[in-house]
């Protein structure tokens, strides 16, 4: 009783200080109004959730939510700022926690790791990701593309950065459902290799590959990264939305294997979420812990100086950055309301405990990313030939090229000192 008093007099007091667009309901039926003016409505169902609200961060209060302690309606995204609100009152300067320890990130563990996000469903998926499957940052040109063009602006970006020309050996590093690499095969003519650790995404792609006529040019792989064989196998490598999941002890050992795969004068697009944070801190206001424990267990991720530095030292030469910082905000929000309009069927795929951290994760992640917690790159290297020499040209224009089968039919000249 004494505990109740205590959350019901917390909650008073919040919102007198804090104006957040929030109604309480609490679990006697008690309605307590942080603003004259509020979209969200918080129902907490029973006096021992209470304990969420007299601390609250980010991890706490999503939490709650997930085990149905409490549930909320309204605008998603004045439910995400709602929750920042009240994480702020209990730490002004929500500064993440630093990577005391890393995680071994070994073979099985990863492979666990990977199991328990990916391998759920693939038509949970597919209700809210694009028509091939691409579950990575977008590319918007004016912002107001659908999800379906902005991804294949994605993957057009992607091919002629990497200045794919038929016949090229191509590999993609944790392909997902092989969205990239069947674009990579059907438009530019490369010899495509995906490789993943998700099983329903191995069967998936394997299927549309043969339904697309791709077979032969085209494969996915049941492989771990580390175990792929050989030395200068590649002409080209992309590894897209992958590295988050190598782990930062595994970093020198990741771009060690990129470096080996490919041939002297080949080019590798890395492009991934970085820590905002020059010293690799999580995501501040808990918003970390609760992608740790609920979504993607043991994912680290580097500063951008960090991944610069480990590419570096594998003498990956790099070559170009590009943030796309705003496009990951965009690409969230279009998932995040895509399974807001599909949330019964969601449910029925996933079970209801899965849509709700799928929720919270979505909604949060484009929160996080429009308010620069956490950034993402698509970092441009090359393992150099020769000095003097470089696969690129002297401008960025070949980025833009217009029309993605002509380009491949007239490369523009590498940079090359006489
Ligand atoms: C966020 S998904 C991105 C999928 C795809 N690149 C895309 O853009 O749609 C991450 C992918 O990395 C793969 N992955 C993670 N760790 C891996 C590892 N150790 N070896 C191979 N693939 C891995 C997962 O299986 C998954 O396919």
């Amino acid at each position: 009783m004494f505990f109740e008093k205590k959350v019901e007099r917390f909650l008073e007091e919040l919102g007198q200080k804090a104006q957040l667009p929030l109604r309480v309901e609490l679990w006697n039926g008690r309605f307590i109004e942080l603003s004259p003016h509020a979209t969200v409505t918080l129902r907490i169902n029973d006096p021992a959730a209470a304990r969420y609200f007299l601390h609250p961060t980010l991890a706490k209060l999503g939490e709650a939510y997930v085990e149905g302690h409490v549930d909320v309606e309204g605008p998603l995204k004045d439910i995400i700022s709602a929750a920042e609100g009240l994480s702020r009152r209990t730490d002004a300067t929500g500064q993440g926690r630093l990577p005391l320890w890393r995680w071994a990130h070994s073979r099985r563990m990863d492979r666990k790791a990977i199991q328990y996000h990916y391998d759920v469903s693939n038509d949970f998926y597919a209700l809210w990701l694009d028509r091939h499957m691409v579950y990575s940052c977008a590319y918007f040109k004016t912002g107001e593309e659908d999800i379906h063009t902005a991804q294949e602006q994605k993957l057009d970006h992607i091919c002629r950065k990497l200045r794919l020309q038929p016949g090229d050996k191509f590999l993609d590093i944790g392909c997902g459902w092989g969205g990239l690499i069947r674009w990579a095969a059907k438009h530019y003519g490369v010899d495509a290799t995906g490789i993943t650790l998700s099983r329903n995404q191995y069967e998936y792609a394997s299927k549309r590959i043969e339904e697309e006529g791709l077979s032969g040019r085209c494969r996915v792989l049941l492989q771990d990264y580390r175990d792929v064989p050989g030395e200068a196998v590649f002409d080209k490598i992309a590894s897209v939305g992958m590295f988050e999941h190598v782990g930062l002890k595994n970093l020198p050992l990741y771009f060690g294997v990129i470096h080996r795969l490919l041939k002297p004068g080949g080019i590798v697009l890395n492009h991934g979420i970085t820590a905002a944070d020059p010293d690799n801190r999580w995501a501040p206001w808990g918003g970390g812990e609760f992608i740790e424990k609920y979504v993607f267990p043991h994912g680290e991720l580097p500063h951008l100086s960090l991944a610069i530095r480990e590419m570096s030292a594998q003498r990956l030469e790099v070559a170009d950055v590009e943030t796309l910082r705003l496009h990951y905000a965009k690409t969230l929000w279009h998932w995040a309301e895509r399974l807001e309009q599909n949330r019964l069927r969601a449910a029925a795929l996933a079970g209801e405990k899965r849509l709700r951290i799928w929720r919270v994760y979505l909604a949060g992640c484009a929160h996080a990313f429009e308010q620069g917690w956490v950034t993402i790159q698509q970092v441009l290297a090359f393992k150099p030939a020769r000095a003097g020499e470089s696969p690129l040209p002297w401008t960025r224009a070949y980025m833009y090229a217009p029309a993605r089968d002509a380009e491949a039919a007239q490369p523009s000249e590498a940079m090359r000192l006489a």
